[in-house]
């Protein structure tokens, strides 16, 4: 049985909202780490986010299994999602339900208030799973004595990342939470992830945007555009050979630059053919903002 299973997902963010997610399969073994590949918007965080109950989707005869579980009617037990938010990383099990929905009230202005860091994770559970708890403190270079009000935010992430990491999960949802740590305690923070998957046979989905240092950290890689799997998860060899026979090219980070270029020339292409564009435009008549606050721009 694999260990997350998604059938046939469409989601839309909202009534009348072009959909995020179109026709979504995916089947990950047990103890597999897959990169989440795709530009800006390719809908990376919306699956994570429907993969940990946070988004419900429409009886449209979608299918989303973590650990044979239907994620919307039974949740599975130690399944954790990290995202940007605090409250997100309390873990989706229902037995947390209560200190998730007090957290997603509490967290934000307790994580800046005087809090000592000890105390911060003991309210949280750390007392729990000390030993856990510990290897985290060192691993990302946290002080326990640290106030939470008088740190940096590379700091700050390191105790979120403390706090949601402690408890040991079997399938664990990344969405880029490593964008602000500097490159030795992210080092150190995936040497710990991959080696946590191979002990304990854990499933870990990472989306990001950092490529560096990542090369012998995925089993399986794919990349998403427009809400849909242009490459599903494949399993990935960090042997430069194997890359370039499977993906055409040496390292992730050159496959990942080569899917993103193919992207935008995707993106290109339907723009000439009638989407909306982006980027500068070349309009003759100004806009009603431009000739709104240019009425009132005193500085010139
Ligand atoms: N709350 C929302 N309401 C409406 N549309 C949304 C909402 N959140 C995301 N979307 C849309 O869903 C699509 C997928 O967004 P998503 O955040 O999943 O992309 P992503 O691949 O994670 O992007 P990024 O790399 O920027 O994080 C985008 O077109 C986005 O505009």
């Amino acid at each position: 049985m694999d260990e997350v299973s998604v059938t046939k997902l469409t989601f839309s963010h909202g009534p009348g909202v072009a959909p995020s997610l179109v026709d979504i399969s995916l089947n990950l073994p047990t103890g597999s780490r897959t990169i989440l590949i795709g530009a800006n918007g390719a809908g990376k965080s919306t699956l994570l986010q429907i993969l940990a109950g946070k988004r419900l989707i429409t009886a449209n005869g979608a299918d989303v299994r973590i650990k044979g579980k239907d994620v919307f009617r039974e949740y599975p037990h130690g399944v954790t999602f990290l995202g940007t938010e605090w409250y997100d990383y309390i873990s989706s099990s229902p037995k947390n339900a209560s200190l998730r929905a007090s957290a997603s009230r509490a967290m934000n202005p307790v994580v800046r208030g005087d809090i000592v860091v000890s105390q911060f994770l003991d309210s949280v559970g750390g007392y729990r799973y000390k030993e856990r708890r510990d290897r985290l403190l060192d691993i990302l270079d946290v002080d326990l004595d640290w106030h939470m009000h008088a740190i940096s935010d590379g700091e700050r992430r390191r105790v979120q990342l403390v706090m949601g990491l402690m408890q040991a999960f079997d399938v664990l949802l990344l969405d880029e939470v490593t964008v602000d740590l500097d490159v030795l305690v992210r080092d150190d923070l995936l040497k710990f992830l991959k080696e946590d998957s191979e002990s304990r046979g854990a499933t870990i989905i990472y989306a990001t945007h950092i490529y560096d240092g990542l090369n012998d950290f995925p089993t399986h890689i794919a990349h998403m555009r427009l809400g849909a799997f242009v490459t599903q998860p494949t399993p990935w060899s960090s042997s430069h050979a194997t890359a370039v026979a499977t993906f055409g090219a040496r390292t992730l980070y050159d496959v990942a630059l080569q899917w993103l270029k193919d992207d935008r020339d995707f993106r290109r292409n339907l723009e000439k053919s009638g989407r909306k564009a982006r980027g500068a435009r070349i309009d003759v008549v100004p806009s009603d903002s431009e000739t709104f606050y240019k009425k009132y721009d005193y500085a010139h």
